[in-house]
């Protein structure tokens, strides 16, 4: 028998090829995602971004391909073994309980790793109460490298769009996976609080050392967090490599802006909030 050969990669994705009916969304994509980076996926409206997240959480089976997280094949297991593995992610719209406080949104996310079960929340004693308050000084931990520990006990609806969009971060964050998959983290977020985010985020990855795959159309986020960029365009990898080079590239504005794009409308696309999104 041949011993596995370990990867450098902690996600590598191969001629990953997906199809809704006579539409392929994904045209054999291969991806290589190294451990600790902050890795972008932009491209235009319909690129096939949220598919190839899609597809790594489980929610879509690719028509071809392969997906492997730190040497294991991600598409012969279901949704909730690939997050065992340590895979977590956000989804664009928010998924918070506005009700309930944000340290309870915290430790609603973390129910799984509490063991103790029902009877633990009935005792006022024994091994579900030390959990729980692991679990509480966990997610404490968790909102202040956030910077947002004076939020905890503020119900979580009760917050601006933009930190409550922080709050999923947090969510996802909380369990300590080793790849989040981040879906538009900016959007609607107002450009002022924009660069608070990335500011966030970059700690959090400085401190933490996550991977991060994000998908996101404001270019602002992207240039500031980014170690590498990949451009999708009809399911198809247009360009790659680090952020200023790709975001400037031509093929790439022509992608986003059309052909008659000038120097000028790009600008002036960044200055008005850094979006690229066409919707
Ligand atoms: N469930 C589905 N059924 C049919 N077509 C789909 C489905 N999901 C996505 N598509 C199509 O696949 C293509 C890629 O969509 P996808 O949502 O991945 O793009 P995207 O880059 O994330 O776009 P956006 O930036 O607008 O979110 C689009 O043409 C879309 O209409």
């Amino acid at each position: 028998m041949t011993e596995a050969v370990p990867t450098h990669h902690l996600l590598e994705i191969q001629n990953l090829t997906v199809r809704f009916g006579g539409l392929t969304a994904i045209n054999e994509l291969n991806l290589q995602i190294h451990e600790g980076e902050v890795f972008a996926l932009v491209g235009p409206n319909g690129a096939g971004k949220t598919t190839v997240l899609n597809c790594i959480s489980g929610l879509i089976k690719p028509a071809a391909g392969s997906i492997r997280f730190a040497d294991q094949e991600l598409l012969s297991l279901p949704a909730h073994r690939r997050a065992t593995l340590g895979i977590g992610r956000t989804f664009q719209q928010l998924q918070l309980f506005g009700s309930m406080t944000v340290l309870d949104n915290l430790l609603t996310a973390q129910h799984t790793r509490l063991r103790a079960g029902i009877l633990s929340g009935i005792l006022p004693f024994g091994p579900g109460k030390r959990e729980d308050a692991g679990a509480r000084q966990h997610a404490l931990e968790t909102l202040k490298l956030l910077g947002l520990e004076s939020y905890a006990r503020r119900p979580a609806g009760s917050l601006p769009f933009g930190t409550q969009k922080l709050i999923g971060v947090a969510r996802a964050l909380v369990l300590h996976p080793r790849l989040v998959l981040l879906d538009e983290p900016a959007a609607g977020v107002p450009p002022q609080d924009v660069q608070e985010l990335a500011t966030r985020l970059r700690y959090w990855q400085k401190e933490v050392g996550t991977t991060l795959l994000l998908i996101e159309h404001n270019m602002r986020l992207v240039q500031a967090v980014s170690d590498r960029v990949c451009v999708l365009d009809y399911g198809k990898k247009l360009a790659e490599g680090d952020p200023a080079t790709v975001l400037s590239d031509p093929a790439v504005l022509e992608a986003y802006l059309g052909r008659a794009a000038s120097k000028k409308v790009q600008q002036e696309q960044l200055s008005q909030g850094g979006s690229y999104a066409e919707g």
